[in-house]
């Protein structure tokens, strides 16, 4: 060991936090990696808190739940803000759909990760129009460990990283489903093709 590794190790006196991000389109397993992590937190005994934004009730106003069901108990929030408060005792925050969060979101896991706590985030990296969604280009540039997970292209097999919408309603923010969304790889997206 170097002497300045072992300086460095003997005299940290804080705890060392995180942030880690779990990217990619829709359907790309964002919320199953997320939940996975959290578990094994669990699993470890260590206190855990889960967020989501208000905005998020599509399957469930107070679980996460992943697209093939798997589920875990959250707290909704109206602002990153309330994720500081109501994190005042934990060691591990995880946040999902963080793409719908404020701009100060950023800024409040760097504030977590700085008391010692780790700090995983999923969320959208592309909005429908392939531009980078809300706070999560930000958060990948500050964070840790950056995972970008891929779905199955629906028109031809290959790995997806565009969520494609399937109506042609303009606004940002229309929650959904596979009535509504498909993934697809880029030569898929931008042929834009809908059968
Ligand atoms: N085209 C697809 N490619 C990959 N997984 C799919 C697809 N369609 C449905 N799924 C299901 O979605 C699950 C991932 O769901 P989830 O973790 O909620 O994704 P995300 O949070 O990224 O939207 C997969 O394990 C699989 O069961
Ligand atoms: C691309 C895109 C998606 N959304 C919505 C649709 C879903 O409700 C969520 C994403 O959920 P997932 O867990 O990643 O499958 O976001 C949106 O509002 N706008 C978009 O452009
Ligand atoms: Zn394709």
């Amino acid at each position: 060991m170097l002497f300045s590794e072992h300086n460095f190790t003997q005299h940290r006196t804080s705890p060392i936090g995180s942030i880690e991000v779990i990217t990619g389109s829709m359907f790309s397993g964002k919320t199953e990696e997320l939940i996975r992590r959290l578990r094994r937190a669990q699993f470890a005994k260590l206190p855990v808190e889960i967020f989501k934004p208000e905005v998020d009730v599509r399957y469930d106003e107070q679980f996460i739940v992943s697209h093939n069901s798997n589920s875990i108990p959250s707290t909704p929030v109206a602002h990153s803000s309330a994720i500081l408060l109501l994190s005042a005792d934990t060691k591990v925050v995880g946040i999902d759909e963080a793409q719908f969060f404020d701009d100060e979101l950023p800024h409040v896991c760097v504030q977590l990760a700085n008391k010692g706590i780790r700090v995983v985030v999923a969320g959208l990296d592309m909005d429908f129009k392939a531009q980078p969604f809300g706070p999560i280009p930000a958060l990948m540039a500050i964070a840790e460990h950056v995972t970008k997970v891929h779905a199955v292209c629906v028109r031809c097999g290959a790995p997806a990283a565009y969520s494609y919408r399937l109506n042609d309603r303009e606004e940002r923010v229309m929650l959904g489903e596979k009535e509504s969304y498909e993934p697809r790889c880029r030569s898929c997206y931008f042929s834009g093709q809908i059968t």
